[in-house]
């Protein structure tokens, strides 16, 4: 399937994070699916995980996305794969999609940004950095560029991730996560998901798996997404805060499954 039955029968699952993340979030996930007989890579973009890239000289959303478009494009001419993402990796997925549309046999949103490219998309509670305590931004801005200039980088204080990112995850996966988040590269965030419309990255397959106890991104928000580009396939992750790689990998890696099981009828 993953070679739409060339050559390489093996299915072949590709993670993308979110802001902040990095290849390591998914852990949990690719250890389940590689067990189980699967491929599974997961990939840092530029400035995130141990990127060597600073992420306030991150200009863009290509540069950002650059070793996804590396990856895909270093595959075999017939493997085809199920592209994951997380977040605001989302329109890192999306992106790929309109760029490798023959490289993805199923585009899978987790808790993701799902922008139907050629749409404009609806202002998230992200997109202007609310997310306010009180008095108190949840936010900390770099100035790469100095403090007279716009921000280059943002990353969630450290005091209030566990409320919002891991409200259901196991502690230990938060002190992991407290040493390993990266401010995310602002400029790089803003031009995802502004892509001209792409009737071909339409007709692969997708799939959207919401996050019921998610404090982050709520669920009106993710059942917005899923009413203006309706997916194939709707999935619930009832006791899921934000980060289901932490919080439930064993429902999500059920979930994946299941959802590309419909791939192989
Ligand atoms: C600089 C504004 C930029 C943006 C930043 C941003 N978005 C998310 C984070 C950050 C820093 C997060 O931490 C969170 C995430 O990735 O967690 C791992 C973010 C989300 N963004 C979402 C949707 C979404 N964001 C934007 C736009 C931006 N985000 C700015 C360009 C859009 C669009 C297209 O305007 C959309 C659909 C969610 C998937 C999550 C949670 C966001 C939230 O509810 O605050």
């Amino acid at each position: 399937m993953a070679g739409d039955g060339g050559a390489d029968p093996v299915i072949h699952f590709v993670f993308v994070h979110g802001a902040s993340h990095g290849a390591w979030c998914w852990y949990k996930l690719t250890t389940l699916l590689e067990t189980a007989g699967f491929k599974a890579t997961s990939v840092d973009l530029t400035g995130a995980g141990i990127s060597l890239t600073d992420s306030n000289t991150v200009f863009d959303s290509d540069q950002y996305n650059r070793p996804l478009y590396s990856l895909l494009s270093a595959l075999p001419p017939s493997h085809k794969v199920i592209l994951v993402g997380h977040s605001i990796g989302g329109g890192s997925v999306t992106d790929a999609l309109c760029k490798f549309t023959n490289k993805i046999s199923m585009a899978i949103y987790l808790a993701a940004s799902m922008v139907r490219p050629g749409s404009t998309p609806s202002p998230q509670p992200s997109s202007n950095l609310h997310g306010d305590v009180g008095e108190e931004t949840i936010w900390e801005f770099t100035y790469g560029e100095g403090k007279d200039k716009s921000p280059t980088g943002v990353i969630m204080k450290q005091q209030f991730i566990r409320q919002y990112y891991y409200n259901q995850s196991p502690l230990e996966d938060v002190t992991l996560a407290s040493k390993l988040l990266r401010p995310a590269p602002v400029r790089a965030l803003n031009g995802l998901d502004k892509l001209p419309p792409n009737p071909e990255a339409e007709k692969v397959p997708r799939v959207y798996i919401k996050t019921a106890k998610d404090n982050m991104f709520d669920s009106a928000s993710q059942d917005r997404l899923v009413k203006n580009w309706p997916p194939s396939q709707l999935y619930v992750l009832e006791e899921s805060d934000h980060s289901a790689f932490f919080s439930v990998p064993t429902t999500l890696f059920t979930y994946l499954l299941r959802a590309v099981s419909f791939l192989q009828r």
